[in-house]
């Protein structure tokens, strides 16, 4: 190995070289000084990616090597962007930009230094890796008559689809397996037909991202001196936002680096909240021995401690950043759901000044988008802001009741001059009514009025498309009466048979949202992701969405909305509260349980100054009220 080691003297150049940082405590020093292969969990706002950033910069100042470089890995682009903007900021950094080093995503490394080239030697074209492309061209490659037993099978599984759609390569001898639950036999008809879309979609260059792992795994198979070209050009390996690999990855790493790079390896094992890998069991990081950093530079002690309470591994968390703002648990009754989100807003505008808004972001965040569950509200991001359903439907202009509102217009007898406008409106019901439903003939649609041609060229006529249509516009009988209106989800799941997903059944169907009449509370106009206050005379808007999404960021202002888990049975909020006020700790918890909270973990863990809990009123008991007040905390009722 020819790495290069850091010493104590080397760290006084970081106030020169990365003065708006500091790393004077012990934790922080180990870290930047280790020379060895180690990993190292840090808490949230820790500053893993600038530390790793820091430690590069005074490694680049070092390296001696013309021929071999550093490689540095991260999941995300935002997390590569990062290190390259404190990189490039500096002479010595932008030395690390180009040969013989390598910063990027592990995708990216993956592809260049192994999958690509494996690729062109097996004559396969690479014309998109893109998960979603994937998907809907298999989706559109199984309407083919040959797939008819196929089509057959997957209408009988309840995750038909997906089954399908995540269809991917594993292992070096590249089996075909799928993301979306058990295949058949690989002997049965089935099964040879599901191998067959995989195989054909590969000739037509259409992979998956994670396929690019199988191919990997086939160029170290078929070239066994790869893993000594890769480890002797990078003698050492960072590797940030550890916990976000998954086995597949850390399997192809392990092979190339383990025992012979110095792999250094930076993330927050309780931040794990993709929970998609059955392997995830075999998982190393962090491995024993680990280093550790347990101050955060993002937020004060009362934000530390409620985010210590809900961390599945127990580890403490300090918060050394100011902590001038209490926190609030916010209590609503059910049925003021919908004014969560506002009231939010106006707690933050008496709370932060203008001056502050302008510069820092101000966040809602809910872990789950929607869950089933015959339990009061919150239950997901749809209960607290209706028109979010909108952004669930893949771009489609769909609010709960705009199916009906165009339904509804076509439904009074039309004149001659307004049936085209009418015909219109149908188009675009019905388009929202096949989106919703996950027809592959509307995915490329930009709007209703390619709907007949893309039904033409799925099925070569549209005729029947065209008498459905003018059917809605003309016979009232179809929509003007309360039963008839029943009815209706049952006649086009009929007739609009043909282009739904094999796997739907009518009364899936019958259940989409787009059949829901508007609720009372949803202005049309209500954008879907954002959400605008007006307060004592200012105006603050925000972003609302997934804990998944807000991952790795940082607020001013962050509200967490309480969520329910589908199969956990319990809400997140109403279980981690008692142990955030101190009544008594998480308990035992099951694998879901573990999940919710540290989904709440990162939620909770954003802001830096003001941090919002809401939760409904009836799942929160008076001791826990008065404990969290004691501890600093404003508990209110919405009212
Ligand atoms: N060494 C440091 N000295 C002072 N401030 C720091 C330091 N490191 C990070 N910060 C500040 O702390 C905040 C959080 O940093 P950052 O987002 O990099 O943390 P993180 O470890 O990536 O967090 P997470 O794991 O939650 O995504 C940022 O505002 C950043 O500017």
């Amino acid at each position: 190995m020819t790495a290069v080691s850091l010493e104590a003297t080397d760290l006084t150049l970081l106030a020169r070289l990365a003065s708006d940082l500091s790393f004077s405590d012990a934790e922080r020093r180990a870290a930047l000084l280790e020379g060895g292969s180690r990993d190292f969990n840090a808490v949230p706002g820790s500053g893993k990616t600038s530390l790793l950033a820091a430690k590069l910069l005074l490694l680049a100042r070092k390296w001696p090597h013309a021929t071999k470089g550093i490689c540095v890995l991260s999941h995300t682009n935002v997390a590569r962007d990062e290190i390259v903007r404190r990189l490039a900021g500096t002479h010595e950094g932008a030395m690390l930009l180009g040969y013989p080093h390598f910063i990027g995503t592990i995708h990216a490394f993956v592809n260049q230094f192994l999958a690509m080239p494996v690729l062109r030697a097996l004559n396969l074209p690479v014309d998109v890796i893109d998960d979603d492309v994937f998907g809907t061209r298999a989706l559109a490659r199984l309407k083919g008559n040959q797939y008819f037993t196929l089509r057959a099978w997957l209408a009988r599984q309840a995750n038909g689809d997906a089954l399908v759609s995540q269809l991917f390569f594993k292992g070096a001898d590249l089996t075909v397996m799928s993301g979306g639950g058990d295949l058949p036999g690989p002997e049965s008809k089935s099964g040879k037909q599901l191998d067959d879309i995989k195989r054909a979609l590969s000739r037509a260059g259409i992979f998956r991202h994670r396929d690019m792992f199988a191919f990997a795994l086939v160029a170290l198979q078929s070239h066994p001196d790869l893993l000594d070209v890769i480890h002797r050009r990078f003698p050492m390996v960072f590797v940030d936002e550890m916990q976000d690999t998954s086995w597949e990855q850390e399997d192809v790493l392990n092979r190339l680096f383990d025992g012979k790079a110095v792999m250094q390896r930076f993330g927050d094992v309780d931040q794990k909240i993709i929970l998609d890998d059955d392997d995830a069991k075999l998982l190393t990081f962090p491995r024993t021995g680990h280093g550790t950093i347990s101050t955060s530079k993002r937020f004060g002690p009362r934000i530390a401690a409620a985010v210590a309470s809900v961390r599945i591994s127990k580890q403490p968390v300090t918060g050394e950043a100011p902590d001038d703002v209490k926190p609030v648990l916010l209590l609503y009754k059910t049925e003021d759901v919908g004014r969560v989100l506002r009231h939010f807003g106006k707690l933050v505008m008496d709370r932060v000044n203008a001056d502050a808004l302008r510069d820092g972001s101000v966040r809602a965040m809910c872990t789950r988008k929607t869950v089933d569950g015959a339990v009061d509200a919150g239950r997901h991001l749809v209960d607290y802001w209706p028109a979010y359903a909108q952004q669930m439907n893949s771009g489609a202009a769909t609010t709960a009741g705009a199916f009906w509102t165009l339904i509804d217009q076509s439904s009074s007898r039309p004149t001659a001059e307004t049936l085209a406008e009418r015909a219109g409106e149908v188009r675009k019901a019905l388009l929202h009514v096949l989106r919703e439903a996950g027809a592959s003939v509307v995915t490329e649609l930009r709007d209703a009025r390619g709907l007949l041609r893309a039904v033409a060229e799925l099925h070569g006529s549209d005729e029947s498309m065209q008498a459905l249509i003018r059917d809605l516009v003309l016979d009232a009988a179809l929509t003007g009466s309360a039963s008839a209106r029943q009815a209706l989800p049952g006649i086009l799941y009929q007739r609009l048979q043909t282009l739904l997903p094999v796997s739907m059944t009518a009364a899936v169907f019958a259940a989409l949202p787009v059949f829901a009449q508007a609720p009372a509370s949803v202005a049309a106009q209500e954008s879907p992701t954002i959400c605008t206050v007006v307060h004592a005379g200012r105006e603050l808007s925000f972003t609302l969405g997934t804990v998944a999404i807000m991952k790795g960021e940082t607020h001013l202002a962050s509200l967490v909305l309480e969520s329910y888990g589908g199969k956990s049975k319990r809400f997140d909020l109403a279980m981690a509260l008692p142990a955030i006020a101190g009544v008594k700790g998480l308990g035992k918890l099951g694998v879901t349980h573990e999940g919710q909270m540290r989904n709440l973990y990162v939620a909770m863990s954003r802001p830096t100054k003001f941090l919002c809990l809401a939760a409904n009123a009836a799942r929160v008991d008076d001791e826990t009220c008065a404990r969290l007040v004691e501890k600093g905390w404003e508990v209110e009722l919405l009212t």
